[in-house]
């Protein structure tokens, strides 16, 4: 027996039960439930990551749906409980849902939500910021000036890398790496090199008008380019002499990008190139990375996160060429807030029987906070697989 789990409950006497297994930022996302007739129930446990066990136990005999986070375990034991308690309508607190066992969902009615859109400026300006932290060495320099190191300057002292005029790489051109790429290019006029499986048709134009943009000015132009294989991306600094300086990963993580970052790709890499990880930390293999680290102190990483979160392979915390962040990358008010709401919204808008919204990349109705929301879910992952109708708004 699950020992039992500590809450707290926001309109007690709500006819629709539904949970969020962690508080989240702000309060709009209690009042879009609550003032739909939803008893919303809390979970206050103050370990991080609820087990399996706990997540049942909240469930509990009667739920109409949970808002879970990426750090939660969503396969068939909790589909299961959650359907056999009545419940039709899940909704990660997340863009990336591979904490979730789609198939297991659908198998049990329920509907998988995701939260995109609202976190991908975040995301890529956490991204950019390792970059440069990476780049310019930040991260060593303030532990230097803190350790009372510093006693004059010098000209060797902490020198990085310019980004300017360079190629930067993105792997997985989609929402966020389209617009950390665009940040990129646009402040730091760097030339694009990118792979995904998918043409990022907006990416190319906004790069194409960006360049002419540039030479109109009498500046050098940026340049983009299409990569066929992740490996062209890597290799491409040698092809053109030009450094590949900072390669950042922004795909989703499935089996096709499981340690898509490997010994042998590290290998490929500029000995002086940045690796920037603000997707899954899976897309690493952060063994070789250690290893590739030490073996190789000109080349920087900035990871936002890690392949077994909450901890560290061994070794990595002792390098000085690799800054870490806790899992941060989406860690903005607005987008925090924004999140909880689109999480809220999914579960809701499954409860009433909504529709789903037909543009998931286009979320900006959903998170106005001076107008209520659109009668649809924001964003349902296995919307197809459930037969659900698509919104007209
Ligand atoms: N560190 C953090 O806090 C955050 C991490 N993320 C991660 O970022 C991921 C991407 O988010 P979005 O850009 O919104 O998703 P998205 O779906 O717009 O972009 C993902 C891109 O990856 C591409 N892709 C899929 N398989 C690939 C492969 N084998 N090789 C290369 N590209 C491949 C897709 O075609 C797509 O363009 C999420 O799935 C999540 O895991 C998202 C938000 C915050
Ligand atoms: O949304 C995600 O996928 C995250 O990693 C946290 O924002």
């Amino acid at each position: 027996m699950a020992k039992p789990v500590s809450i707290e409950v926001w309109n007690p006497n709500g006819k629709y039960r539904v949970i969020s297994t962690k508080a989240m930022p702000g309060t709009r996302w209690i009042r879009l439930l609550t003032d739909h007739d939803c008893r919303v129930e809390i979970c206050t446990q103050k370990q991080t990551i609820l087990s399996v066990e706990d997540i049942v136990a909240l469930i509990g005999d009667k739920c109409d749906g949970v808002i879970g986070q990426l750090t939660e375990d969503w396969g068939e034991v909790l589909f299961s409980a959650l359907s056999k308690a009545g419940g039709k309508a899940f909704s990660n607190m997340a863009v990336g849902y591979n904490n979730v066992d789609v198939n297991a969902a659908t198998k049990y009615g329920v509907s998988v939500g995701n939260t995109p859109g609202v976190l991908t400026e975040t995301t890529a300006e956490l991204a950019a910021s390792l970059s440069l932290a990476a780049a310019r060495r930040i991260v060593e320099a303030d532990e230097f000036m803190r350790a009372g190191l510093y006693d004059g300057w010098l000209p060797h002292l902490f020198v990085g890398n310019l980004l300017k005029g360079q190629t930067v790489g993105v792997i997985g051109a989609g929402r966020i790496g389209s617009a950390y790429a665009r940040m990129m290019i646009e402040g730091f006029k760097m030339n694009l090199i990118y792979y995904d499986l998918y043409q990022a048709t907006r990416l190319e134009k906004f790069v194409t008008g960006y360049g002419e943009f540039l030479k109109s000015n009498g500046e050098l132009p940026v340049s983009w380019k299409r990569a066929s294989s992740m490996e062209e991306v890597l290799r491409e600094a040698d092809v053109v002499r030009n450094l590949c300086l900072s390669i950042s990963l922004h795909p989703i993580l499935d089996k096709t990008t499981y340690h898509l970052i490997n010994k042998n790709s590290l290998a490929k890499m500029k000995k002086e190139a940045i690796l920037v990880n603000c997707s899954r930390g899976p897309v690493v293999d952060e063994v070789a990375l250690v290893e590739h680290l030490k073996e190789n102190p000109m080349f920087r990483v900035g990871l936002d996160v890690f392949e077994d979160e909450p901890y560290m392979k061994p070794g990595l915390a002792d390098m000085k060429n690799a800054v870490v962040v806790p899992h941060i990358a989406s860690a903005s008010k607005w987008t925090r807030e924004g999140m909880a709401a689109l999480a809220a919204l999914n579960v809701l808008g499954k409860i009433k029987g909504y529709p789903v919204w037909a543009n998931p990349n286009n979320i900006d109705p959903f998170v106005n906070e001076n107008s209520p929301p659109p009668a649809a879910c924001p964003s349902i992952v296995n919307a197809k697989a459930l037969g659900l109708t698509s919104s007209k708004l």
